[in-house]
């Protein structure tokens, strides 16, 4: 890794993967970052590691994996933007220990994500999907069987975050009670009832939606067990990740005809990109609604996403500020005009201000303003110079002993 790095704005150089709208290479280029290379499709192995070998930084939305051996082979990387709400696809830890802040976009399509499933709910609680594929076939059951309303069925929310909330809200509205349990106390928005465990959650809903992150805890979190709690003639729904249920206890429900439908966004293992082929013991089901991730894909979302982590990238950029990364200390940084701002990033051990400032003082560099952050792993120090002082100030910082990489602002 270089752990010093001063250029140019015209001369850093962003990667985007994965097909990030148009409004994140425009939003860069009216700052002055014309060195955007933009690609349509995930990347993996030596393919990823040389798009990204020279980049400084790099755009990403769920499906690029970045790994601690991934970073190593981007030594220039300065951050990372996850055009998306999910950062499980990234080593988080192993970016900040290389002085590496990610930045996502925490709300934009979470709107997006809640209309889909709510379509999906009423879709599945009146059996649209086997309705629809036996007219494609060329055959007609006009049936109130397995058809019910949503009003007065109950929502079981998993996971009652910006997501979970929202679908709450709008189920409301259709005369649905609402369920949800989440491992932190939530604030019950309308007459929503938080439930003491997913247990009585699965035991009372009529649909089970999840809204959890990936983590080692939602692993696997809807199994054979679960599936087994839920009512007799229910239906799940998944737009979360797809590691958080498992396929082939859902697949022996749904063949048991336990559970009457469900819907599907997210997968164990998905394709690389739009011309990938797809493969899922789900695809035989005409009670399931298979979708590609598109929980998030609206133009609305997409164009919103891009805007927003484009201009925390460009902000770090330009200003140093840190604000809402996922990873990193939080710094936010008022301008620097008519100062030159340097960055330090370091192993958050014991004496690196006091060295920082014992340094600068022996070879007489006045401090105009400084601010300092830490998390566990990381030290997060911003000084600004005056010009003249910046060069030397810079050697001064990247000598100092638990240096991760430092910078220098233009
Ligand atoms: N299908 C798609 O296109 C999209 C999928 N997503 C996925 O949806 C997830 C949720 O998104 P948001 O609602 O914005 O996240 P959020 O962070 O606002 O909410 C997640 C909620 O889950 C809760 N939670 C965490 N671990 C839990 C556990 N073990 N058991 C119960 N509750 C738990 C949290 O306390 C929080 O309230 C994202 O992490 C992402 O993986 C997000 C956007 C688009
Ligand atoms: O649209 C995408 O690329 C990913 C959406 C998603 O799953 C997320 O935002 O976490």
């Amino acid at each position: 890794m270089s752990a010093r790095l001063s250029v140019q704005k015209d001369k850093l150089k962003f990667v985007l993967l994965e097909g990030i709208h148009p409004s994140a290479v425009e939003a860069l280029a009216r700052d002055g970052y014309t060195q955007v290379h933009a690609h349509a499709k995930a990347l993996v192995g030596d393919a990823l590691a040389e798009a990204i070998g020279d980049a400084h930084f790099v755009g990403i939305r769920s499906r690029t994996q970045l790994t601690a051996e991934v970073l190593d082979r981007a030594p220039k990387l300065t951050a990372i933007g996850a055009f998306c709400i999910g950062t499980n696809q990234i080593d988080l830890p192993a970016a900040a220990k290389r002085g590496i802040p990610v930045f996502n976009a925490p709300f934009s399509n979470t709107r997006s994500v809640a209309e889909l499933v709510l379509a999906e709910m009423i879709m599945l609680m009146r059996g649209i999907p086997e309705k629809n594929a036996i007219l494609h076939r060329g055959g007609w059951v006009k049936s109130a069987a397995n058809s019910y309303e949503a009003r007065g069925k109950t929502l079981g929310i998993v996971g009652y975050g910006h997501i979970g909330t929202q679908i709450g809200v709008l189920a409301e509205h259709l005369g649905m009670r609402v369920v949800f349990f989440d491992v932190e106390a939530k604030l019950p928005l309308g007459n929503a009832r938080q439930v003491a465990s997913l247990q009585e959650l699965l035991s009372t809903a009529d649909v089970v939606s999840l809204h959890v992150p990936e983590t080692p805890a939602t692993q696997n979190m809807i199994g054979a067990a679960q599936l087994a709690q839920m009512k007799p003639g229910s239906y799940l729904i998944n737009a979360s990740r797809g590691t958080v249920v498992d396929i082939d206890a859902l697949v022996a429900a749904l063949d048991a005809k336990h559970l009457l439908g469900a819907a599907i966004d997210v997968f164990p293992v998905e394709p690389q990109g739009n011309d990938a082929g797809f493969d899922s013991p789900l695809t035989r089901f005409e009670n399931v609604i298979l979708t590609p991730h598109i929980g998030g894909s609206t133009l609305e979302a997409q164009e919103s996403i891009g805007r927003e982590v484009a201009a925390k990238l460009i902000r770090y950029s330009n200003n140093g500020s840190t604000v809402s990364a996922v990873n990193f200390p939080e710094v936010s940084l008022p301008e620097h005009t008519g100062k030159c701002r340097l960055l330090h990033i370091h192993h958050n051990v014991p004496g690196v201000l006091a060295r920082i400032n014992e340094r600068f003082s022996e070879v007489g560099i006045n401090i105009a303003a400084q601010y300092l952050q830490t998390n566990e792993h990381v030290g997060y120090v911003v000084v600004d110079v005056d010009a003249s002082a910046s060069e030397i100030a810079l050697g001064n910082l990247c000598s100092i002993e638990g240096t991760i990489r430092c910078r220098i602002l233009y």
